[in-house]
C-alpha cells in the first residue's frame, strides 16, 4: 500500500520547460492517468516522477515522496518500489521474453525459484504464456508492450509509472491490460498512467492533463 506525491515538480531541458511545477497526489489504490497531445510533458513528468533523469539530461525542480519517505534519485526511487514502464517500453535487445522479464527481479534480489514462478504467472497474465522463449525482438509491438507490463508487474511495485502502455494494442488486449492496472491498483499500488487515449484515461480514477507543461486537473482522486 502506497502512496505517492510530488510538491513543486518541474522539468526543463535548457531552455524548454517540458513540465512547470506542479503538484501530484496518487493515494494507494487509485490510478490517475496523464493526458495531453504530443509533446505536452507526459514522458518528462513520469521520468521526473522516477527520479530517472540524470542532471546533465534536465533540471528537476520539487520533491518526491512515497509513503512520507523522500524519494530524491534512481536508487531511493527504485527501493521504495517506484517502477516506470517507458514509451517504446524499454526492454532490452537479445533477450527472450521471459529472460527480461526475470533480470530485474533478479538484479532486485528476488530468489531465482520465486522469480521463475512469476515469470510464468505475469506471463500467463498477459496472455503469452506461450511466448516465454521467443526474443523480444520477434514479437509484435503489442506483444512486446505486454511483456513490458508483465515485467513491471512482476516486481509488485508499490508506485507504477507507464507511459503510453496500452498505445499499440487492440481493444481486446487494451482492456485487458487495465484491468490489470486495476487489479494492481486494488492491491494497494498507486499508479500514474500517461495516455493519447481518452477512452483508457476515462476508466482512471483521476484525470490530469497537460498542455505545453502546463498541467490542469480534468478530475481529481
Ligand atoms: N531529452 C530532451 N532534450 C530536450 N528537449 C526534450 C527532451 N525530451 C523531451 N524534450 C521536450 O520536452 C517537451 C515535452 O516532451 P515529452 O516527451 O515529455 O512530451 P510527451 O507529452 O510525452 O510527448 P509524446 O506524447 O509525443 O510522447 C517537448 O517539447 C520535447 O521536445
Amino acid at each position: 500500500m502506497s502512496t505517492l506525491e510530488a510538491v513543486g515538480l518541474g522539468v526543463a531541458y535548457d531552455q524548454v520547460v517540458a513540465v512547470h511545477p506542479l503538484d501530484l497526489e496518487v493515494p494507494e489504490g487509485r490510478m490517475v492517468s496523464v493526458t495531453g497531445p504530443t509533446g505536452a510533458g507526459k514522458s518528462s513528468l513520469l521520468w521526473a516522477l522516477a527520479r530517472a533523469l540524470r542532471p546533465a539530461v534536465a533540471s528537476v525542480t520539487g520533491t518526491v515522496r512515497v509513503d512520507d519517505s523522500p524519494v530524491d534519485d534512481r536508487d531511493s526511487a527504485a527501493r521504495a518500489g517506484v517502477v516506470l514502464v517507458p514509451q517504446g517500453n524499454g526492454l532490452p535487445a537479445g533477450l527472450s521474453a521471459e529472460e527480461s522479464i526475470l533480470v530485474p527481479m533478479l538484479a532486485l534480489g528476488v530468489p531465482a525459484r520465486e522469480a521463475s514462478q512469476r515469470v510464468d504467472e505475469q506471463l500467463a497474465r498477459v496472455g503469452l504464456d506461450e511466448f516465454g522463449r521467443h526474443l523480444v525482438d520477434q514479437l509484435s509491438g503489442g506483444q512486446q508492450q505486454r511483456v513490458a507490463l508483465a515485467r513491471a508487474l512482476a516486481l509488485r511495485p508499490a508506485v507504477l509509472l507507464a507511459d503510453e502502455s496500452t498505445s499499440d494494442l487492440d481493444a481486446g488486449n487494451r482492456e485487458r491490460m487495465m484491468g490489470l492496472l486495476r487489479e494492481e491498483a486494488a492491491g494497494g499500488a498507486a499508479i500514474v498512467f500517461a495516455t493519447h487515449d481518452p477512452d483508457a484515461a476515462a476508466v482512471t480514477d483521476a484525470i490530469l492533463a497537460l498542455d505545453q507543461g502546463v498541467a490542469t486537473w480534468i478530475r481529481t482522486v
